[in-house]
């Protein structure tokens, strides 16, 4: 089956069969038709040419909606969770258990009690989701795929936001399911969980199947060739850099009941990584230090000159830049081009007027440097793939000239040609004797890139590793605030 959008095909000739009960993992460079093909599968999207056929009946697109009642269902990366309402009503949204058009509220329940039993969440069907961690809502996303029973799910990039334990535990579930004759469609970038998880995978390149393999058939190098049509010889490339005096100095930092007492430096040539489990104050963190969500006390120093920061303005004309974590909600203007979204930060200006031609030229090299993947640079963002809007931000804060940068998850969906090339320009930051913060929550980021990683832990610093003491346990060991650490 095929997809166009204009000046782009997204899909073309792809025919494929899954099977039941398998995890066929799709994988492939930013913007090489993952999610597209995915959206044809759950008739998101109508396909320009082909058919989808489920249990042998070729499905005709029927719109939106319509997939879930022929037995597929999508989890995409943004949960579409009514956050208000509550966990049952949110599984039975539309198709409410019952009788004769009642809704049976008790019905509801058991029935709810059942499906969150299914994905191994013990919660009160009556909360309200918005009150729930994300791994607990993404397990609810899954639960509504079984109250419509779902032969096929759909899950986009699912442990993105997980932390190493979640994404296990997400891995038991699926397969259960698989175990239950499930099949399920799984987008990743990351090449371990894809050989833990995966049965067959099907690397996408330039909106056709590069190829399919049984995983035991496969090695990394190979699959990585078949991704990005090119040998990566070093996933995490770092030079050796002088680390040299303190350009962020932070002390006493606290807010509300988020952060406590949070003191720290990053040097000049330093990667600094932050780890610690999801909601232990890494991001409010960076948004305290970037003047987003300003701190109640404690103090910010740049070059040994304490700073005011009342906004993000503050931090960025002082010299402090912040790749967020979330690119839709706080980090990309989605109608405006690639161009303006690079240069956003710090606009090219000549007599008083934005330099259009700079700014071009600056959104070509960066298109160039980190493949954004984009017919003209003036192309609105929405129109990218997930990755490609990820390189986009990551060009914006490339290009502010900040001597300290914040990175929150940078490499959050992008392949891994990318990835590795982003590394590259956080370690050319470094070089260039900038200070540079990592916040990862996967590890192997941390310990291949990092000169020293902070572990945070409910709001505050649970100790420190020096490069030469890293190691996977001690990081898990101060996040988790488990005895037996030896830092
Ligand atoms: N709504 C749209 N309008 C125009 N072009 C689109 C649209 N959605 C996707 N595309 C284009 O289709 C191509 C495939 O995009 P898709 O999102 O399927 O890639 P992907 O493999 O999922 O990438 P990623 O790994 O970055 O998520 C890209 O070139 C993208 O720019």
């Amino acid at each position: 089956m095929g997809k166009r959008f204009p000046g782009v095909v997204a899909v073309s000739g792809v025919s494929l069969r899954i099977d039941p009960g398998e995890v066929h993992v799709f994988a492939g460079e930013n913007g090489a038709g993952k999610s597209t093909l995915m959206k044809l599968i759950a008739q998101v999207e109508p396909p320009t040419s082909g058919t989808v056929a489920l249990g042998g009946r070729t499905a005709q697109y029927q719109g939106p909606g319509a997939a879930r009642k022929l037995g597929v269902a999508m989890v995409h990366q943004e949960f579409a969770l009514a956050p208000d309402l509550s966990v049952a009503e949110n599984l039975f949204i539309g198709h409410e258990p019952g009788r004769g058009g009642w809704i049976s509220r008790s019905a509801e329940r058991r029935a709810a009690r059942e499906l969150l039993a299914r994905v191994g969440l013990d919660v009160d069907p009556n909360r309200r989701v918005s009150t729930l961690p994300t791994a607990a809502q993404q397990r609810i996303e899954i639960a509504k795929a079984l109250a419509v029973q779902a032969g096929v799910l759909i899950l986009d990039e699912p442990t993105a936001s997980l932390t190493e334990r979640e994404a296990g535990e997400l891995f038991g579930i699926i397969r259960e399911l698989t175990a239950q004759g499930i099949a399920v469609l799984y987008i990743s970038h990351r090449l371990d969980e894809i050989f833990e998880v995966g049965d067959r995978v099907t690397v996408m390149r330039d909106g056709e199947v590069a190829g399919t393999h049984p995983v035991g058939e496969i090695d990394e190098t190979g699959l990585v060739r078949l991704m990005v049509g090119r040998e990566v010889d070093d996933l995490y490339p770092r030079s050796d850099r002088e680390v040299g005096r303190v350009r962020l100095q932070v002390d006493g930092l606290g807010r509300r009941e988020q952060l406590h007492d949070i003191s720290f430096e990053v040097r000049a040539g330093e990667i600094l990584g932050m780890a610690g489990l999801v909601g232990a104050g890494r991001t409010e963190l960076a948004r305290a230090v970037f003047g987003a969500e300003p701190p109640d006390s404690g103090s910010i120093a740049l070059d040994g000159r304490r700073l005011r920061i009342r906004d993000p303005a503050d931090a960025i004309s002082a010299g402090i830049g912040y790749l967020t974590e979330s690119r839709k909600a706080d980090g990309l203007a989605m109608q405006l081009g690639v161009d303006k979204n690079i240069t956003m930060a710090r606009l090219p200006m000549r007599a008083g007027l934005i330099d259009l031609r700079a700014e071009h030229r600056t959104a070509e090299r960066f298109r160039e440097r980190l493949g954004i993947r984009v017919p003209r640079v003036g192309r609105p963002v929405r129109m990218l793939s997930g990755g490609n809007q990820q390189k986009v931000v990551l060009a914006r804060w490339l290009e502010t000239g900040a001597e300290v940068l914040f990175f929150d998850e940078p490499g959050r969906g992008m392949d891994v040609g990318a990835k590795a090339e982003m590394f590259q320009q956080l370690d050319l930051l470094a070089g260039q004797g900038k200070a540079v913060v990592l916040i990862s929550s996967y590890l192997p980021e941390l310990l291949n890139m990092c000169d020293r990683i902070l572990v945070l832990r409910g709001g505050r610093i649970a100790g420190q590793l020096q490069r030469a003491e890293f190691s996977e346990e001690r990081v898990v060991a101060l996040a988790t605030g488990a005895k037996g650490n030896h830092a």
